[in-house]
């Protein structure tokens, strides 16, 4: 990580804010994030039911942040979970989906995230509008910005534009990208030899050796989500794992 500050659109940001944000990352070096999502239509899927997972998981677990969609849940976490939230706005399902335009950022970062996750991909923006924007939006709220990537050339243009930290939570998700069942590590090394942002490990992290193996291939952290907070997906991997599941 470069000491560098994000700098607002109206000059550096001040020194004390960037010097939090920059603990802040640090606190979450070689640890694990934990991501509190539901799915639309899933019994889980509500604010009060997300902030009692937040509450759970991080009271029970040493947890150094959570990562949170849509700006009611992100209100309801921040009300009971005194660690850093990354926060995203999920809207529609395809293409570029995860906190799509600034307005989106914005609302987010209001919501009480500290850092905001957002599409960092090579793909068409619902709006038409150049990512730039939503750093700015970000930065000028004194917010730092996750970009999600699939690519190593993503990660590197968004580094390249200001973004504070890499995810590779879309690795798998876009048509270009690699698939496979587990995490992209191959993606989170090559991208640690490329950018001086921190890297994170993000998508199919189902097992504790996977996310070590993430940290020794050159994650800052690693961010975990079914695998912790999917009961369905749990109980699937069990069934599956059983003569008659
Ligand atoms: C692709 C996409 O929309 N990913 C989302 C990003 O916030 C979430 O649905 C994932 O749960 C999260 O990235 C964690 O990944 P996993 O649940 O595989 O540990």
């Amino acid at each position: 990580m470069t000491g560098t500050a994000p700098d607002t659109p109206h000059g550096p940001m001040p020194a004390d804010r960037a010097r939090a944000l920059r603990a802040l990352l640090g606190g979450m070096r070689g640890r694990l994030i934990v991501s509190c999502q539901a799915p639309p239509g899933d019994p889980l899927r509500s604010p009060a039911h997300m902030a009692a997972m937040a509450a759970s998981v991080t009271a029970g677990a040493p947890v150094a942040g959570v990562r949170v969609q849509g700006v009611a849940d992100i209100e309801a976490v921040r009300a009971v979970v005194d660690l850093p939230v990354i926060g995203l706005w999920k809207d529609g399902t395809e293409g570029v989906y995860i906190t799509p335009t600034a307005a989106h950022a914005r609302a987010v970062a209001e919501a009480g995230a500290e850092i905001v996750a957002v599409d960092a991909t090579d793909r068409p923006r619902p709006d038409g509008r150049p990512l730039r924007e939503t750093v700015e939006a970000v930065h000028g709220l004194g917010r730092l910005l996750m970009a999600d990537v699939s690519t190593v050339a993503e990660g590197v243009a968004a580094a390249a534009l200001g973004a504070d930290v890499v995810s590779t939570t879309l690795s798998g998700y876009t048509p270009y990208s690699r698939r496979q069942p587990g995490p992209d590590l191959e993606l989170v090394a090559e991208l640690a030899g490329r950018v001086d942002v921190p890297v994170f490990a993000e998508g199919r992290l189902h097992t504790p050796e996977q996310a070590a193996a993430a940290i020794e291939a050159g994650a800052w952290g690693v961010v975990v989500g079914g695998a912790i907070t999917a009961p369905a997906a749990i109980a699937t991997r069990f069934a599956a794992a059983l003569p008659h599941p």
